[in-house]
Formats: structure tokens, C-alpha cells, sequence
């Protein structure tokens, strides 16, 4: 009998659903082509599940996910919503309490520019020729997102808002693990962000993954200050191996390195707990700029289903054929308009042709 996995899906607003629409099509292609079965159960999340269900998180969503496997999340947020009080909002009211229900600490972002497509980074041919992966390890349930004291306190002209950003020794060594173990299989070079210049919480931070790396000598690791971090990856991103990251900085960095691979379009994501379970997204948005028209890039949510199969369910080898037919379709000129350079042997496609080529061509 084929083996079964329980796949919690949540496309939410914006082009969520337009993505998630061609992800779960290259999941039915996987399970013709590798005998597994993706038993999926759809749930409202974001602005979807306030207009359907009152709530960004309803209760009927949580439990689909606590019976799940892993959860494939597309995309929250839009100007719909931005009125509502920030807790009751698409991403204060649902995807960050996704993780830390589900204590989804580590969150992986991988930025590999395509050797067609260096054409399409923002960066000159140069400085990237030849290509570049950078693995951005990014601590996802501390820091400034979470602490407490955090709200805005008084009134009128009185008012102050509040953050806070704590970090515990345990939390600091988990994701500093998840850092060193992914470089071993890679490049073997950590570079640690933060502003240890600054803040406390880096200060100890530093002093955390600096003991840590210890424990293994076959890594090298250095440090960054964030300022220069950011500077550094356009001045001349192949320096870098593994990015690892407090919660803020690595949302503000993953976006960079993503744009440096040419769109907020191609960057995946898992969003990890211990053991198995796990989330899968496009670190990009829900794009309401371009929501609704049929041309969002949905590799960065295949390739997140790609991810699922890797990390949650050990399908490394379909794992594998996602990532090399996505190489091929860029290979063999097929871009969406947010990659597309107007190059001879360019296509230009729409969300669910790129769908289609992917799935031929695995
Ligand atoms: N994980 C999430 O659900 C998530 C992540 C980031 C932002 N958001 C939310 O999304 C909304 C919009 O935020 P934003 O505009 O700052 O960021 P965004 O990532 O939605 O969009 C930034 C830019 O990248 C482009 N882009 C993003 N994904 C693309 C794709 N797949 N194909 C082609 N182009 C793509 C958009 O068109 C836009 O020009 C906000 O409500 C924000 O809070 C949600
Ligand atoms: C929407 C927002 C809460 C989220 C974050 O800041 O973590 C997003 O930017 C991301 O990168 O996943
Ligand atoms: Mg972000």
C-alpha cells in the first residue's frame, strides 16, 4: 500500500491560492509518479478565515493542523484587513500564533540563484556569475516578534509603543544547532548575525554561538553586525554558506537574499519544530499588487512543497525531482513576468502555465 501523509493546506489571501493551486498539482504529479498518497484537508487562515470564519485563526483550522503531518501555508495579509486591531490582523492573529502553537523555532530559507536566471538578480552579472547558495537559518518563535512587554501604553500624544527582545540561553543554543548541522552538509561556514555592539540580547547571543561552535571544529564560524551583514550580501553574497539569525534580522535579510536570487517569487521556506513536523511557505507575501491576476510566480511554493517532502515526510528523492524540474523549466527559457528579462528564448507564462511546465518536467 502506498504511503500516506496527512497534508494540513492553507493557501489564505492574496495569491496564496493561486500558488497553492499549482504546489498541489505538482503534489498529485508526485504521487502518481512515487506511490505516496498526500491525504490533504483544506483550512481557512488570514483574511480568509475572518471573512469565513470571524476569526484569522479559527479553532476548526488549529485542530486540522494538530492532525496533520505538516502544514503547506501559502500566503496572509492585505490592505482588507489593516484596519482591524493588530492582534486580530492576518499576521499578528494567525501565522505568528502558527508558530508558536506548533513550535516552529527554526525557519529555513534557501536563496540559490539559478544559473539561468542570474540575468534577473539585482545585482550585476559579476558579482554573481557563476551563482551563489546562501542557507538563511532564521530563529522564529523569540525575539522582538514575541517578548513581553510588547502594545502601546497611554494616551493621545502620551502614548508609547512597546517591543521587547528577549533571548534565553536554550533558545539560542537550539537554533545555533540547526545552523552548525545544516553547514556541515554544505559549504561548513556559519556566519552568525547581530548587533552584539548594541544589544544585550546579542551580546549574549555571540557568546552563546561562539561556545557553541565548539562543538564543531570542522565549521568555521564567524560574526556579523546586521548593518554590515546586509551591506555584505550585495556587495559579494558568495562569502556566505549559512546565515544564522535572530527572528528580525532574518526576516529583513531572507527578503534581500532573496531579491539577489531575482524574485521574492522564488524563495521557499520550512518552518521547523522538533522532530518531523513542520511548515512550508514562500517567505514572500500575499502580494496584493499583483493578487487576483493569474501571474504570480508559483516556484516559491512548489519548491516549499518540495521542502515538505524533504524535512517532514523523508521523500528525498521526489524532493529532489521537484528542485531539478524547476531548474529545468528555467533552464528551458519558461518565466513568469517578476523573472521574465525580455531575453531571446524567454517565455513569458502565467501562474498556472509555470505550474504545468514544472509538472512536465519532472
Ligand atoms: N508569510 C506570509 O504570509 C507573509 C509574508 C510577507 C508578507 N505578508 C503580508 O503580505 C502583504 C503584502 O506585503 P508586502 O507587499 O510587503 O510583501 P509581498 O511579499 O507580498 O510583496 C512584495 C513584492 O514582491 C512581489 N512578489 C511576492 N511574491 C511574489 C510572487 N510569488 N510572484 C511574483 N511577485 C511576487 C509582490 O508583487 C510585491 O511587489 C502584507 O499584508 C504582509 O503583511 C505575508
Ligand atoms: C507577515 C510577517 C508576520 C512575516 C514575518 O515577519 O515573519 C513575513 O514577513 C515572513 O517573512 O514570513
Ligand atoms: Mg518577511
Amino acid at each position: 500500500m502506498a504511503k500516506a501523509f496527512k497534508v494540513a493546506v492553507l493557501p489564505g489571501d492574496g495569491i496564496g491560492p493561486e500558488v497553492m493551486a499549482e504546489a498541489l498539482r505538482v503534489l498529485d504529479a508526485v504521487e502518481t509518479k512515487y506511490d505516496v498518497k498526500f491525504e490533504r484537508t483544506h483550512a481557512n487562515v488570514g483574511g480568509a478565515g475572518i471573512d469565513n470564519e470571524g476569526k484569522a485563526l479559527p479553532e476548526t483550522t488549529i485542530n486540522i493542523c494538530k492532525a496533520a503531518d505538516a502544514i503547506l501555508f501559502g500566503s496572509v495579509g492585505g490592505p482588507k484587513w489593516e484596519t482591524l486591531p493588530p492582534d486580530e490582523q492576518p499576521e499578528r492573529g494567525a501565522l505568528l500564533p502558527l508558530r508558536k502553537i506548533f513550535g516552529l523555532y527554526a525557519n529555513l530559507r534557501p536563496a540559490i540563484i539559478f544559473p539561468s536566471l542570474t540575468g534577473a538578480s539585482s545585482l550585476k552579472e559579476e558579482v554573481i556569475a557563476g551563482g551563489f547558495n546562501v542557507l538563511v537559518v532564521r530563529e522564529l518563535t523569540g525575539g522582538i516578534y514575541f517578548s513581553q512587554p510588547k502594545g502601546i501604553e497611554g494616551q493621545g500624544r502620551d502614548r508609547i509603543g512597546i517591543d521587547t527582545m528577549k533571548y534565553s540561553v536554550p533558545e539560542i543554543e537550539r537554533i545555533t544547532h540547526v545552523a552548525f548541522q545544516a553547514a556541515r552538509k554544505r559549504s561548513k561556514k556559519v556566519c552568525s548575525i547581530d548587533k552584539a555592539n548594541v544589544l544585550s540580547s546579542s551580546v549574549l547571543w555571540r557568546e552563546v554561538v561562539t561556545g557553541i561552535g565548539k562543538e564543531y571544529p570542522d565549521v568555521e564560524l564567524t560574526h556579523m553586525y546586521v548593518d554590515n551583514g546586509a551591506m555584505q550580501l550585495v556587495r559579494w553574497p558568495k562569502q556566505f554558506d549559512v546565515l544564522l539569525c535572530e527572528n528580525m534580522f532574518g526576516d529583513i535579510l531572507s527578503d534581500e537574499a532573496a531579491m539577489l536570487t531575482g524574485s521574492l517569487g522564488m524563495l521557499p521556506s520550512a518552518s521547523l519544530a522538533e522532530g518531523t513536523f513542520g511548515m512550508y511557505e514562500p517567505s514572500g507575501g500575499s502580494a496584493p499588487d499583483i493578487a487576483g491576476q493569474g501571474i504570480a510566480n508559483p516556484i516559491a511554493q512548489i519548491l516549499s512543497a518540495g521542502m515538505m517532502l524533504r524535512y517532514s515526510f523523508g521523500l528525498v528523492e521526489a524532493a529532489d525531482a521537484i528542485d531539478k524540474a524547476v531548474a529545468k523549466v528555467l533552464d528551458q527559457g519558461y518565466r513568469t513576468r517578476d523573472i521574465y528579462q525580455k531575453k531571446d528564448g524567454e517565455k513569458l507564462v502565467n501562474t498556472s502555465e509555470m505550474g504545468k511546465a514544472i509538472i512536465a518536467a519532472l
